[in-house]
């Protein structure tokens, strides 16, 4: 259905259609299909504008996720905002359906929890549980790698949590360390219920268009995904013990253990298991991934018939009081480096103000976390600009001049002496090198190189840290995902061409 050329109520009916939890008849397996529903986290007549919007947590493929206060309870809320809109245009009603009604029957500590939903016009909002901690992956890229005992403590919680997940009858398809959300205590909060599958007999309330068919698509992330999947096939709950190894892999080395160049060799490395120890991985740590990540999925440690059991008891969570897990202390949280504004980007760009009706740009330019001096022309066009930003496959078209295409792309840190600043870096076949902040519209300014100003050398100082040098200018950039040496080679090889 078209959307998008009437007016905002009209969307609004639109999308009420599409979005409403329907009655069907025709019950498969033992899977309870809800004829209407009732929410533990209830659809609140709310508007933005009865929060106070604070920072910035992240940004999803199909969502922003702000810092909000309820102005009359004061409760601090990590508000999830979709547009509606994109998210028609993309095709993920269902995924936000499903991950509505998954959290909202969700209750463990080890889960984040939704406390309330409201819509707007143009949005959608989930009210969830805040995680001032930030990621995990954060921690492990902040610390280089983590000790065995801070990886014993996040995997115990994250396998207790996981246990749960599995008890209910759901598969999450994509544990990683970037899901894994950490309180301001430090305490883990498994997120981003977005790719869930739900078994035949899974114990939770489902929508009526849920499939159990044999679910091979693939959903996920390339590092963390099992050799099943990549070979089509049924989704299981080996799948998250696999993606359990990998994570463990990442806590202990700081990377993950399948890295290469590319999502292609990432993958054969998957199919090959080509696994690799680092020598100062101990022998229990090293016997524990080396379980869960079992070619054969119903062979990994918590799949077999004894369940979890086989995995909670192995030596290298040996002395864990599982019945108490949520009572150990948590180790220090390594604090976020400053971030800076880039120098030659002045404003900050965060323009929502599309949501809310206006309400929330409002609230955003009274807290000074956009520049409210723009000309509607230019909000438009930064609205726009913003739209093709967050997009999946698209976003970075924005980029590129027709017929140009990426060569390498990945998230890095921008390092300017003690501070460091979320970059997106893409080189293209023109070739070109454009830095751009994803929460940022203007690009303008941020292209670092491109054929024509001449000269560029890069330095690599280790797998993580590299330098880009032009006749203007040396920039640092720190690459959790050890591509560095990648980087220089990319780059390169438009110079001796
Ligand atoms: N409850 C929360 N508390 C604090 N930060 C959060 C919370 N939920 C999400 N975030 C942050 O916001 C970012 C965006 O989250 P979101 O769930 O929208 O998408 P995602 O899961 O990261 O990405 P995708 O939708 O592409 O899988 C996350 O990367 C996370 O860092």
């Amino acid at each position: 259905m078209a959307i998008g050329g009437g007016g905002g109520e009209e969307m609004e009916k639109d999308f009420e259609a599409k979005l409403r939890f329907q009655q069907t008849q025709g019950q498969q397996g033992q899977v309870q299909r809800c004829n209407s529903i009732t929410f533990r986290a209830p659809q609140e007549p709310f508007t933005v504008d009865d929060f106070e919007l604070g920072k910035m947590y992240g940004v999803g493929s199909y969502s922003k996720v702000l810092k909000a206060k309820k102005k009359d309870s004061g409760k601090v809320y990590a508000l999830k905002i979709m547009d509606k809109k994109f998210i028609t245009k993309e095709n993920k009603i269902s995924y936000v359906k499903l991950e509505r009604i998954v959290l909202d029957q969700l209750d463990h500590p080890g889960i984040i929890r939704l406390y309330f939903t409201f819509q707007d016009t143009y949005s959608l909002y989930m009210a969830l549980e805040s995680c001032e901690g930030g990621e995990l992956f954060d921690q492990i890229t902040r610390k280089g790698r983590l000790s065995e005992d801070e990886t014993r403590f996040y995997a115990a919680e994250v396998i207790d949590a996981l246990e749960y997940i599995h008890g209910v009858g759901l598969i999450h398809r994509d544990i990683k360390p970037e899901n894994l959300l950490l309180t301001a205590d430090g305490h883990v909060k498994i997120a981003d219920f977005g790719s869930v599958k739900p078994t035949r007999d899974s114990k939770l309330t489902v929508l009526p268009n849920t499939t159990f068919d044999k679910a091979c698509t693939f959903v996920g992330t390339a590092a963390y995904v099992p050799p099943e999947v990549l070979n089509s096939c049924p989704a299981s709950f080996g799948n998250d013990l696999w993606a359990l190894g990998c994570t463990l892999y990442q806590m202990l080395s700081g990377c993950s253990p399948f890295k290469d160049a590319s999502e292609w060799l990432i993958f054969q490395r998957i199919i090959a298991r080509d696994l690799k120890f680092p020598d100062y991985f101990s022998n229990e740590a090293r016997d524990l991934i080396d379980k869960l990540l079992d070619t054969e999925p119903s062979m990994r440690l918590g799949a077999g018939p004894d369940g979890y059991a086989t995995l909670k008891m192995h030596p290298f969570f040996k002395g864990i009081d599982w019945k108490n897990i949520r009572k150990y202390s948590p180790p220090e949280l390594a604090p976020e480096l400053n971030e800076v504004e880039d120098d030659d980007s002045q404003e900050a760009t965060w323009n929502l103000s599309h949501i809310g009706g206006g309400l929330l740009h409002q609230q955003l330019v009274a807290n000074g976390n956009i520049n409210g001096a723009t000309s509607s022309s230019e909000t438009h066009c930064r609205i726009s600009k913003l739209a093709k930003i967050d997009s999946f496959d698209s976003k970075w078209q924005e980029f590129l001049e027709p017929g140009e295409s990426v060569v390498m792309i990945s998230k890095l840190k921008k390092l300017h002496k003690l501070t460091s600043k979320k970059v997106q870096l893409i080189l293209t076949d023109k070739p070109k090198l454009v830095c751009v902040d994803p929460s940022k519209v203007m690009s303008k300014g941020n292209i670092i190189w491109s054929d024509s100003f001449g000269d560029i050398s890069i330095q690599v100082a280790s797998s993580s840290h590299f330098k880009i040098l032009t006749t203007k200018k040396v920039i640092s950039f720190e690459d959790a995902k050890q591509q560095a040496y990648q980087w220089k080679k990319a780059i390169e090889s438009f110079q001796s061409s």
